[in-house]
């Protein structure tokens, strides 16, 4: 399932390629976790000639093919399909029923090739790395145990480097009695055999959205619980009209109330929440969506002076920032993905082991660097270019900078905002399209700094924004960015005209 399934030898002169893991084996690199963050950097050193090993505890593919974005977008889609045909007179009137619920599912359970992962597996085996199957821990510089399902234990030691690629886990907080209540996390809501009546969400981020509106569409009654608004890292207006379907939908959003107490009837019974309004709420289901940890608690981080449960800081080559611990010496620990916490997503976090493997590889044949900002050695647009699609409905796609992030970070904003509804593609896509558009502008620089799009199939507008961010495309050049007509790009040029053109700088 990785995207790049190329295969590589282990040719370097200096590399030892064994054929089985025994204890005490070297490898020119190590990657711990077989994410598509790992698989991504494990891939990259096989193919710049190092020996690679790949350790992983669970499924090679990770938390993203899993229990995470492929599963929850497999149970958004029929959905949105349904949701869009009815929106169009002739495809409307050809639906004929409801929803198929167990259709739903086991497409679900197709896309996570029903919890196996053999085809990743042999993919791995494909580019040339060796698979160690275990959980990992650091003994050491340079040197790893790992432990069987059977509990045998071999040794590892990198002659390079080792990359942390372990990722995220859900955070539950601490309210009294939630975690004896068995509350579902991310995991559950994305791999559920059966749709709970009541569902209760405790979090308005990404999963959150984006699980309300799959339950909501499957048949649950769900009660989303937000301290703050819904996706509140995103422009405002993104999560009042994500809010506003959802209750569409059926759902009841509540803004501003938290639960206090949590307590489930026996085992599999209801789940009781008490909530700082005053009210109670019963439920079937209690889905815990309210951030996440990174997983390195069980990892032998303090035999190098790292302390364990932490996020691994690390700079733009993704080398874990040394400050003074002298493990560290000698630029071997590397972290990519989740476990850095510089962005939790998957094409973020593949972008990072590009360069991650790349820089590695340079290091270890002694080959140039290249390490400026947006060199091939450093994940520069972690920082202010982030692209990301939640897949409500409507879809909120984003990249850059939110006005409010911009003005924090010292810019000079002018934004602009437009209707998406009044582009002729919107008009085509759908009866009664509902979108709106904003554009952040550095004014001294005169470009885009950050897009948001609000609204139906706006997901795939996204990457036009993120080209003109990455590449700082000024405002007089994009007005010669033609959209096509009748699309839904054209909101491009609403959002230039919007601003108003300046002859004379052109
Ligand atoms: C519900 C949900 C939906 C999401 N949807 C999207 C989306 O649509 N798009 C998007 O871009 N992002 C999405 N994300 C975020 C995305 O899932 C993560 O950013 C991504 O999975 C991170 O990849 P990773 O490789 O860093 O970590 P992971 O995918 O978590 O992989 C880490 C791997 O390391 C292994 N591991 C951990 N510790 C050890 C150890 N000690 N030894 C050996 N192996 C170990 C684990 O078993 C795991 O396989 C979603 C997240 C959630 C929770
Ligand atoms: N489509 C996508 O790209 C996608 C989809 C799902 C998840 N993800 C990634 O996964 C990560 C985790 O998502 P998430 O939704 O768990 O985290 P999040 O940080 O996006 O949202 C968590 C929300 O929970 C709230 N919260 C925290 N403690 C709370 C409490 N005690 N009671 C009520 N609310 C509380 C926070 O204020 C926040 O709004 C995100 O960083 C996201 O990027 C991405």
């Amino acid at each position: 399932m990785s995207s790049s399934a190329s295969s590589s030898e282990s040719t370097s002169s200096e590399s030892t390629s064994p054929e089985t893991t025994s204890p005490g084996t070297t490898f020119d690199v190590i990657v711990i976790g077989a994410g598509a963050v790992g698989e991504n950097v494990a891939d990259r050193a096989a193919q710049g000639g190092l020996s690679t090993a790949l350790v992983e505890a669970e499924l090679v593919g990770g938390e993203c093919s899993y229990w995470a974005c492929m599963p929850s977008k497999a149970l958004l889609r029929s959905g949105a399909v349904l949701r869009a045909a009815k929106k169009v007179p002739g495809a409307r009137e050809a639906i004929t029923g409801e929803i198929d619920v167990q259709a739903v599912l086991a497409r679900r359970n197709k896309t996570v090739n029903d919890y196996q992962d053999d085809s990743q597996a042999e993919w791995v085996a494909g580019a040339g790395i060796t698979l160690v199957r275990g959980h990992a821990r650091f003994t050491g510089v340079k040197t790893l145990s790992v432990t069987d399902a059977q509990g045998n234990v071999s040794q590892l030691t990198a002659r390079h480097a080792i990359v942390v690629s372990t990722g995220s886990a859900a955070l539950l907080p601490d309210i009294p009695g939630l975690a004896d209540s068995a509350p579902w996390t991310s995991r559950e809501a994305t791999s559920s055999q059966s749709i709970p009546a009541r569902l209760a969400i405790m979090g308005g981020g990404v999963v959150g959205a984006e699980m309300a509106t799959a339950y909501a569409t499957l048949g649950s009654k769900v009660t989303v619980l937000s301290r703050s608004g819904l996706l509140s890292n995103q422009e405002p207006f993104a999560g009042e009209m994500v809010r506003d379907a959802l209750v569409e939908l059926g759902a009841d959003v509540k803004i501003g109330v938290s639960a206090t107490t949590v307590s489930r009837d026996g085992s599999g019974g209801a789940v009781t929440l008490t909530l700082d309004d005053g009210s109670e709420l019963v439920v079937d289901e209690l889905l815990v969506a309210t951030g996440r940890v990174p997983n390195t608690g069980d990892l032998g981080l303090e035999t190098i002076g790292l302390e364990a449960h932490s996020w691994l800081e690390v700079d733009d080559t993704l080398l874990v920032t040394p400050g003074d611990n002298g493990a560290l010496d000698g630029d071997w620990l590397y972290a990519t993905g989740d476990v850095n916490h510089r962005a939790l997503l998957t094409h973020q976090g593949k972008y990072q082991a590009r360069a991650a493997g790349d820089v590695i590889v340079a290091r270890a044949l002694g080959k140039p660097l290249s390490t400026g900002p947006w060199g091939a050695h450093v994940a520069t647009a972690d920082h202010e270019a982030v692209p990301q699609v939640t897949f409500t409905d409507p879809e909120v796609a984003s990249v850059g900078l939110t006005e409010a992030a911009a003005k924090k970070a010292g810019y000079t904003v002018k934004c602009v905002e437009y209707d998406i509804s009044w582009v002729a593609g919107a008009s085509v896509t759908a009866d009664g399209y509902s979108g709106r558009a904003k554009m952040v502008v550095d004014e001294k620089r005169q470009v885009v700094l950050g897009v948001t799009f609000v609204g139906q199939d706006v997901a795939d507008l996204l990457h036009s924004a993120t080209v003109a961010v990455v590449g700082e495309v000024p405002l007089n050049r994009l007005w010669h960015a033609v959209p096509s007509y009748p699309t839904l790009s054209e909101v491009w040029l609403r959002l230039l005209e919007t601003y108003g053109r300046d002859a004379s700088s052109h």
